[in-house]
C-alpha cells in the first residue's frame, strides 16, 4: 500500500446484491417468505427496491414460484452447488458467487424489510479500510445486545472455491465459514440508527409488527 493511500475505495457499482429468498419458511407455515406482503408489497420486491439503489447489480435467489420472482424484473436463480434441497443460506451464497459478474457480492435476506438505506456504504467502507475478506453487519437485537447478522455479508466474488470446500466438508453455518478468513464486523448501533433495522420476520405475526411504526 502506498504511504499516502489510506485505502482503496470500494465502489458500490462493483457490488452485486443477492437477495436470499430461498428458504423453506417453516415458521411461516411453509409460506414462500419473499412473496408475503409487507405494507402491500411482496417482501422480495420491497427488498429489491431498498437494495437496488445501493448496488451496481442485483439478483434474487429463490427456490419456489420462480416466475413470480422473475416478474419483479431482476435475474432469479435457484440454489445450485449440489448441496441438496434447502441446505440453508450458504446454498444461496454459492448461487450468488456462481452468477456474480462484479468483483464483490453482498447478501441480504428477504425477511428484514427495515434494513438500513446506508447498509452498503458502511459495509463497503469497513471492508476496504480494513482490507478484509468479509464484512458482516452487527446490530442490537430485541434484547438490546449487539450481535452479528451474518446473512448481511459483503465479500469478494472470488470466494466461491473456499465456500465449496467448506460446504462439501459439511459446513452449513455462515459464521463458521467467514471465521476461516479475515472478517470485519460493521456495527449499526449509532444513536441515529433505527433500532429495528435488523429485526427479521420469522412468523407472519412478526412481519405485521414490523409494518407498524416504531413506538417511542
Ligand atoms: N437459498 C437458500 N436460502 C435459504 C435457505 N434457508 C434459508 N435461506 C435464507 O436465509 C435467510 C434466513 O433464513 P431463515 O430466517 O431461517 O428463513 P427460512 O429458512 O426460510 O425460515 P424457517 O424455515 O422458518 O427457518 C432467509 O433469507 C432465507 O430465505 C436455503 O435452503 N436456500
Ligand atoms: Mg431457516
Amino acid at each position: 500500500m502506498l504511504e499516502n493511500e489510506i485505502y482503496a475505495p470500494l465502489h458500490s457499482q462493483a457490488i452485486t446484491g443477492v437477495i436470499l429468498a430461498g428458504g423453506r419458511g417453516m415458521r411461516m407455515g411453509g409460506a414462500d417468505k419473499g412473496l408475503q406482503n409487507f405494507n402491500g408489497i411482496p417482501l422480495a420486491l420491497h427488498t429489491l427496491m431498498r437494495l437496488g439503489p445501493q448496488v451496481g447489480e442485483i439478483m434474487l435467489n429463490a427456490n419456489r414460484n420462480l416466475s413470480v420472482y422473475e416478474s419483479f424484473g431482476s435475474p432469479v436463480w435457484p440454489d445450485g452447488g449440489g448441496l441438496g434441497e434447502y441446505a440453508g443460506p450458504l446454498a444461496g451464497f454459492i448461487t450468488g458467487l456462481e452468477r456474480c459478474e462484479t468483483a464483490y457480492m453482498l447478501t441480504v435476506p428477504c425477511d428484514t424489510p427495515l434494513f438500513p438505506s446506508d447498509l452498503v456504504e458502511r459495509m463497503a467502507q469497513a471492508f476496504a479500510e480494513q482490507d478484509a475478506d468479509f464484512a458482516v453487519a452487527s446490530a442490537p437485537e430485541e434484547d438490546g445486545q449487539l450481535r452479528p447478522q451474518p446473512v448481511f455479508c459483503l465479500m469478494r466474488s472470488d470466494m466461491l472455491e473456499s465456500l465449496l470446500q467448506f460446504t462439501h466438508a459439511g459446513g452449513r453455518k455462515i459464521d463458521a465459514w467467514t471465521a476461516q478468513h479475515k472478517t470485519v464486523q460493521v456495527p449499526f448501533n449509532l444513536p441515529s440508527d433505527d433500532k429495528r433495522a435488523f429485526f427479521n420476520a420469522n412468523t407472519l405475526a412478526e412481519l405485521h409488527l414490523l409494518e407498524t411504526p416504531a413506538t417511542a
